[in-house]
This record gives C-alpha cells, sequence and structure tokens, in this order.
C-alpha cells in the first residue's frame, strides 16, 4: 500500500493504492479539501466525473500528477506486481489522454488565466477586488502563469494603476514576510486598458492585449463586473463578442442587485444569457464567501448533535440579524432605488436562510447543494405586509457630533420613503420548519455592526429546575449563536450549575472563539469566491432558479410596500431601530436575542 498526499493551497488529497495485482490500480482516491470532504473515485468512476464534479482542472490535474508519481513509486513486491505496474502505468497515460474529455489541459505551463476587472477605478475593485486577488497570489493559489487587467474608462497608464492598486494592498497580511517584494511581483502582473463599456472595438482592443500575454497558450478567461447594473448588458455584450477566450474558458463574476423585482431580475437574466450560457455566469453574494457562512453546513451536518435539533420539535425560531454603525455615506444614489430589503434581506440574509434550513444535499456538489436551497425558498409562505416593518435614520446628535439623517445625502431626494431598515417573520412552509418563524432584521446607520444568526431552542418541558431558574423561562432556553462578523465565534448558551453548596444556576456559553481557538487569519469573502470562479466552483454562486425563488418571495410585498407608499419609521443614527421591529417579534412570541445582555464568560 503506497500513499501519497499533496497539498494545493486549499486542496488535500490523498491516494490509496495496493500493491495486490488482482485489484485495479486506483483502489482507491481520496479526495479531501474543504468542499470535497470526502470523495472516493475509483479510475473507472474517474471517467464519468461530470465536469462539474471534477470543477478544477488543478484538482484532476493533482490526481494525475499523484497517479503518475504513485504508479512510480508503488513496491514492486512480486513478479505480479512488475505486470501490475505495467497496467497502472498504461491507466496513466490514458487518464492523462481523457483529460481532453474534460475539456481541462493537461499541463499548468501550457494556460494562463486573465482576470480583467471591469470598473476598475471604482470603489468595490479598490476596496475589495485588487486586495482579495493580491491575498489570493501572496498565497500561492493563484494559478502559475495569470495576468491582472483593469478596465474602466478613466484614462490610466499601467503605472497608475498599479499606484493605485498598491495604496489599497494594506491587507491583512501585509505585515507579514516578504509582503513589500510579493506585491512588487503581483504589481508586475497587473495591466491597465481604457475604454467604454459599451465599445466593442475597445473590448477588442483588450483582447489583442490578453493574447499577447497569453503568448498561444491555452486561455481561460474572468470578467469581474464590478459596474452599475445600468451597464452591466452592455459589458457583457462586448465582453462575450470581442474579448472570449477562443480555446479556454471565459466567465464572468456578476455583482449584484441582479434586477430590483421579478421581472427586472428576469429580463437582465434573459439578456446576459443571449451572450453567456448559465455556466458561465458567477452572480455573486459575497455573503456566501464568509467564513461562518461557509461553516454553517459543517457544522449541522458532521456533528451529531446539532442535526436531530435542526426542526420545528426544538427549534423555537431562527433570526438573522445584519447591522451596521454607518449610514449610506457616498453611496446613495444607489441605495435609494433600491433599499435595505434589496441590498441584504433578499439576497445575503435570505441566502443564509437557505443554507440554514436546507435538507441533507445528496453531496456537496454545486448543483445538490443549489438543489436544496431553491426547494427551501420554493416553500417560502408569501410574505404579508403585515409582517415587514421599515424604518428610515434621522439625525441625531450624541456628544456634541450631528450624525445626518438619510435625506441629507445630496443624491437622496428628500421625500424619499426608501428604507434603511426593516425588519421581516418568514415562515417555509415545509414538515421540518412548519410554524416556525424566521426573522430578519437589517439595518444601517444603527448601535452597532454585526451579522448574527441566533437559534432559539424551545423551553424543557417539564424542566425539574424551573424553581431555580425564576419566572422568565425564555431567558433559559438555549440559544445557539453563530456570529458571522466581526469578531467570528459560535457560541452556545446553556443552563449551569453555580459551583457551591447551594444549587443556583446561571446562563454560561459554550464558546467557540475563533480568534482564541485559530491562530490563521480569516480570508476576506472575496477571496474565496474569486478563486471559486478560477477554478469553476459554483457552489457559493446564485444559480438563475435560486434567483428567481428569491425575487419571487419579495416582489409582491416590495410592490405593497412602495405602492401604498408605507411611511417608515424614523429612528435616531445610532440607535438600535424602529420599536416596531420589537412589536413584530412579539407577535410570534419572539425576543430579538441581539437586545438582551449577553453573557460574556
Ligand atoms: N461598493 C461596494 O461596497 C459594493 C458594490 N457592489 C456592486 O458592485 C458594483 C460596483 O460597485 P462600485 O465599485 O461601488 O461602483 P462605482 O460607482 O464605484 O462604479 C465603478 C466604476 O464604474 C464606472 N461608472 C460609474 N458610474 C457609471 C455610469 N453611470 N456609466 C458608466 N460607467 C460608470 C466608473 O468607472 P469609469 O468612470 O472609470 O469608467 C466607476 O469607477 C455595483 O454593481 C455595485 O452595486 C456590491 C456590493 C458592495
Ligand atoms: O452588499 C452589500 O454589503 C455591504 C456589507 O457587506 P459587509 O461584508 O461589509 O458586511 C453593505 O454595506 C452594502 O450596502 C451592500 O450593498
Amino acid at each position: 500500500m503506497a500513499t501519497l498526499s499533496s497539498t494545493h493551497c486549499r486542496l488535500h488529497l490523498t491516494c490509496s493504492f495496493s500493491s495486490s495485482s488482482s485489484s485495479s490500480f486506483l483502489q482507491r482516491v481520496t479526495f479531501s479539501s474543504n468542499r470535497f470532504l470526502h470523495t472516493n473515485l475509483s479510475l473507472k468512476s474517474l471517467h464519468q466525473i461530470p465536469q462539474q464534479h471534477a470543477s478544477s482542472y488543478f484538482k484532476l490535474q493533482t490526481i494525475i500528477t499523484l497517479s503518475a508519481a504513485a504508479a512510480t513509486v508503488a513496491p514492486v513486491e512480486s513478479d505480479n506486481d512488475n505486470k501490475g505496474l505495467e497496467e497502472k502505468l498504461s491507466s496513466v497515460t490514458s487518464l492523462k489522454e481523457s483529460l481532453g474529455e474534460f475539456g481541462f489541459e493537461k499541463d499548468e505551463n501550457e494556460s494562463i488565466v486573465s482576470v480583467t476587472v471591469v470598473g476598475a477605478s471604482g470603489d468595490l475593485a479598490k476596496k475589495k477586488i485588487f486586495p482579495a486577488l493580491f491575498a489570493l497570489y501572496y498565497e500561492g493559489c493563484l494559478p502559475k502563469n495569470f495576468t491582472i487587467y483593469g478596465y474602466a474608462r478613466s484614462k490610466m497608464t499601467d503605472a497608475d494603476l498599479r499606484n493605485m492598486v498598491s495604496k489599497t494592498l494594506t491587507c491583512r497580511i501585509d505585515k507579514r514576510e516578504n509582503c513589500n517584494e510579493k506585491m512588487d511581483e503581483f504589481l508586475k502582473r497587473c495591466f491597465y486598458h481604457s475604454g467604454q463599456y459599451d465599445s466593442q472595438e475597445n473590448f477588442a482592443a483588450l483582447d489583442k492585449k490578453l493574447k499577447e500575454h497569453e503568448g498561444g497558450r491555452i486561455s481561460n478567461r474572468l470578467y469581474y463586473l464590478s459596474i452599475p447594473p445600468n451597464i452591466f448588458i452592455d459589458a457583457v455584450k462586448c465582453a462575450s463578442l470581442s474579448a472570449s477566450s477562443a480555446n479556454g474558458w471565459t466567465r464572468v463574476i456578476v455583482e449584484k442587485p441582479f434586477g430590483r423585482d421579478s421581472e427586472s431580475s428576469a429580463a437582465l437574466t434573459k439578456s446576459l444569457k443571449q451572450y453567456l450560457t448559465e455556466d458561465q455566469i458567477f452572480r455573486i453574494d459575497h455573503y456566501l464567501g464568509k467564513e461562518l457562512v461557509e461553516n454553517l453546513s459543517v457544522l449541522r451536518f458532521s456533528n451529531l448533535i446539532f442535526e436531530p435539533l435542526w426542526t420545528r420539535q426544538y427549534i423555537r425560531n431562527v433570526q438573522l440579524i445584519f447591522s451596521e454603525d454607518f449610514g449610506t455615506e457616498g453611496r446613495g444614489g444607489y441605495f435609494d432605488h433600491y433599499g435595505i430589503i434589496r441590498d441584504i434581506m433578499q439576497n445575503h440574509l435570505l441566502q443564509i436562510l437557505a443554507l440554514f434550513a436546507m435538507e441533507t444535499p445528496v453531496s456537496l456538489d454545486a448543483e445538490d447543494i443549489r438543489n436544496e436551497k431553491v426547494k427551501v425558498l420554493r416553500s417560502m409562505r408569501p410574505i404579508r405586509l403585515e409582517d415587514v416593518v421599515i424604518g428610515q435614520y434621522k439625525s441625531h446628535t450624541r456628544g456634541g457630533v450631528t450624525y445626518p439623517a438619510y435625506t441629507d445625502d445630496k443624491t437622496v431626494p428628500n421625500d424619499s420613503l426608501t428604507p434603511t431598515f426593516a425588519a421581516a417573520a418568514l415562515f417555509i412552509d415545509n414538515a421540518r420548519w412548519d410554524g416556525v418563524p424566521f426573522l430578519m432584521k437589517a439595518g444601517k446607520a444603527l448601535h452597532n455592526k454585526g451579522a448574527e444568526i441566533r437559534v432559539q431552542f424551545r423551553h424543557v418541558p417539564g424542566n425539574l429546575y424551573n424553581r431555580n431558574i425564576g419566572t422568565d423561562l425564555d431567558r433559559a432556553t438555549n440559544e445557539l449563536v453563530i456570529r458571522v462578523q466581526p469578531d467570528e465565534a459560535i457560541y452556545l448558551k446553556i443552563n449551569n450549575k453555580v459551583p457551591g453548596l447551594g444549587m443556583r444556576l446561571d446562563r454560561s456559553k459554550l464558546n467557540l472563539h475563533y480568534a482564541a481557538r485559530y491562530s490563521t487569519e480569516i480570508p476576506d469573502a472575496y477571496e474565496r469566491l474569486l478563486l471559486d470562479a478560477i477554478e469553476g466552483e459554483r457552489r457559493l454562486f446564485i444559480r438563475s432558479d435560486e434567483l428567481d425563488a428569491a425575487w419571487s418571495l419579495f416582489t409582491p410585498v416590495l410592490k405593497e410596500l412602495e405602492e401604498k407608499r408605507i411611511i417608515p419609521e424614523y429612528y435616531p443614527y445610532g440607535s438600535r431601530g424602529p420599536v416596531g421591529a420589537h412589536y413584530l417579534a412579539a407577535r410570534y412570541n419572539v425576543r430579538w436575542g441581539d437586545l438582551g445582555v449577553d453573557i460574556d464568560q
């Protein structure tokens, strides 16, 4: 038995080989990474892997490389085994040849990945995309051959772009070894091309430059649309018609908003599909790239103690909470057209809800997971207007500082009714979740910044310790908190005996505090998602039917709010938001978990 293992960035792969001639060459390939948790592939089944399973060329290539190496080093124990070795080598050869069937290249040196950031002069590109690409480069996660292009209308030279990007690379790893050296290497791979978003000619000029870098190798091209939504289609059309890869893949990351209701979203999808196939479209929801959101399924499906409790029998309510302690500063123009329900709830919080509530997927494959999420979304009860509370922040003076009202933003109309806060009660009408309120709350200009999932469990029936707990049984229910950000943590509130001779109970936490438990830094969501897009992994991107289901849920209530011109409840900048959110929760016998005094220990 020979065992080999290898690491390629996030991939950990072990091949186990049998030296017995009677068994097939590749007894087992144990393929483990943070997404392929455990997959056994036989040599035969390897030929049958659908392309979406073998989600990146790197993974297959690693198998091939290791297979070849293992065949060479496999211990030869008898004459029979010599014959076995010949078979092994011929299998490896045919395996290598079969790469073509998967559409993957044979050698990393023969291909190159170009990432073009469309809208490179903008806020998101500077704040998130370039730093994420650098972090991936620093960690050795980008392919050996890669080029990064910035594309926008602004007139800039390569040097200007590098200068602009270098200012943003004060990223999480800037204090680490060789950071400056790595930054210089990275910046040398960054280039700029100025052009209009609706000019095929300008994109053709980009194509020419990309080809020069590609130098005849297999070209794989990723476009990141970091531009306002009204120009998505122009840019996709031009990139697709004038600057697609001729011999490799072309993928496009599309930023939200994906429309503002069912109709506009369907129209956007239809237009995108004039130029791209669904497989080429990577609709990003960066919350899916956050570490603790990614961990949700692991927590649930790999711990026996959670999954049996994940049902209406034990869970009283689930809360999905997002808050920011700043307003729409600088983004009022965009925000006023969308509002907090479209900005946060319809996408980020709903995606978390779907992941939280889905049934066990058949596998960790992207399609299996997305199938389960769609089922949840399609089982949701239409949202009633009376189950929604909206608010808008008003000016507030504290400690001598005056904080602006939402409508003080010059790009926002004075009479805007756009909600900057919303709370809603949602229900999933299926066997698992029947009657369990899923409460969402999202707001800007609140007293703190954070995102968390709170799971409140039912009371202990016939609790022996009721007398010790007192009258407020709600305070004694268990609560599981998944703090997505900041200061990532997962903790479970339990009742515990205070040490001593008496019988006094208190509430304590079983606390998995990431900063204390793990020394590794948590990667930014954009790093994970960019890497996934490069590797062709679609699990964390939104499929078009998911998007349709999400809009079907929210569009009617959004329309009703707008048609009836519902006045938002005004709340002071920096406060805890409108009191209406408490009444909404109380209607379902729920108390927002983030408002109580949390336990420190
Ligand atoms: N910023 C953020 O935090 C987030 C942004 N997003 C989404 O990402 C995308 C990009 O966001 P962001 O970087 O903030 O956007 P910007 O407003 O900064 O726009 C990006 C670039 O697009 C070009 N541009 C801007 N307005 C127009 C216009 N009307 N017509 C043509 N070109 C224009 C500009 O480049 P030039 O003039 O050089 O061509 C600008 O630098 C948007 O879809 C946004 O909704 C999503 C989540 C968070
Ligand atoms: O998509 C968006 O997300 C940000 C919040 O993202 P986070 O990762 O910083 O929590 C929000 O500010 C913005 O309005 C919204 O468009």
